[in-house]
């Protein structure tokens, strides 16, 4: 549990929630997680996500799952785009797909690494995840005929999930470390980690010269027991000590849970579910509203923590179990 430590009689008669990230100014800390196949929600997919996002002024990261071709989703509007990546087996399809990213506008590469295998989803091993229409609406926006017809017949027989058995027919377990590497001989965008949870995988990866570190544990979907990352964030941060910034997903519901973050030095957060529950039950509008809704929440937790600006929230604006546990002492 996370308390707020708000401070009084400070002028907050103006809120500014603007921020910047890798040096693009952003309205506010708030951004699109990636999240896999959009057209499960809305029948235009991605187009429409990255259309209210731009309407909001928020960066969205496109999934690798998307169902969306890239050039798509870049076509549609005008706005701040990060490519989210999966490294599959088969390199040269994630390098095609970096290409086409950096090749159509999208400013950075964020690299899932707490995917080796898919977690057990037990929900879409009893639905059976049905694979025909998985690779219907996913494949094609890939834009790769070779490798959607080398993959058009797999796990036909399997008796589980048909998602966990393509994921684990492409994702390439053997990503890692030195694979960074690679990924930069093929782009020169920058490189943000999304998945981490450890000082020690923190302090790696800024030794790699990675450009940012997303705290993530994928929304509690791939691990059972894995920490909330609210709980891992400090230390991952401490870890860092400014040398990259720290984003955190999982769980941001309100725009507390945003300040929060900020509070324990995240640079911005990304959110999931919501954008997809937005999206499903009324499109565009429906995105644009919780993104709104966020905001708005964020700008009236400031205000009334007295912190007018995002540099003005500090640690001291939050207080943790450790906190109480340490005053105890
Ligand atoms: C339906 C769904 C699909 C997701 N697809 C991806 C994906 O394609 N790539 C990825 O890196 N993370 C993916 N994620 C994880 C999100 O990026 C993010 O880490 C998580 O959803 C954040 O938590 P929240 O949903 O509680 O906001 C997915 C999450 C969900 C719920």
């Amino acid at each position: 549990m996370h308390r707020l430590r708000p401070r009084i009689l400070v002028d907050v008669s103006k809120i500014d929630m603007s921020t910047t990230l890798l040096g693009y100014k952003m309205q506010s800390p708030i951004i699109v997680a990636p999240t896999g196949i959009h057209k499960y929600a809305h029948p235009e997919g991605e187009v429409v996500t990255a259309r209210a996002a731009a309407a909001c002024n928020t960066l969205m990261v496109l999934s690798f799952s998307s169902s969306r071709k890239l050039e798509d989703v870049a076509s549609s509007c005008n706005s701040l785009r990060f490519y989210q990546l999966y490294v599959y087996k088969n390199r040269e399809v994630s390098a095609t797909l970096v290409r086409r990213a950096e090749k159509y506008g999208f400013k950075a590469i964020v690299l899932t690494v707490d995917t080796p295998r898919l977690g057990r989803r037990e929900k879409d091993i009893k639905n059976k995840c049905p694979l025909s229409f998985f690779l219907y609406i996913y494949l094609p926006s890939f834009g790769l005929f070779s490798f959607y017809f080398s993959y058009s017949f797999i796990a036909v027989n399997f008796c589980g999930s048909d998602l966990e058995a393509f994921a684990s027919q492409t994702l390439d377990p053997s990503l890692c470390w030195k694979d960074i590497e690679w990924l930069r001989s093929i782009t020169s965008l920058p490189i943000i980690l999304k998945g981490i949870t450890t000082a020690e995988d923190a302090i790696n990866a800024v030794e790699l010269g990675v450009s940012g570190i997303v705290v993530s544990n994928h929304g509690a979907r791939q691990l059972d027991y894995s920490p909330a990352t609210i709980s891992v964030l400090e230390e991952v941060v401490k870890a860092v000590s400014g040398a990259v910034p720290v984003l955190l997903d999982g769980g941001v519901r309100r725009g507390t849970d945003v300040f929060k973050a900020l509070a324990l030095g995240a640079k911005a957060v990304l959110v999931g579910r919501p954008i997809l529950y937005g999206l499903a039950a009324k499109g565009e509008n429906g995105v644009k509203s919780v993104i709104k809704m966020l905001q708005g929440e964020l700008e009236l937790t400031m205000a009334l923590c007295g912190t007018p600006s995002i540099n003005a929230i500090t640690r001291k604006h939050v207080q943790t179990e450790g906190d109480i546990l340490r005053s105890l002492l």
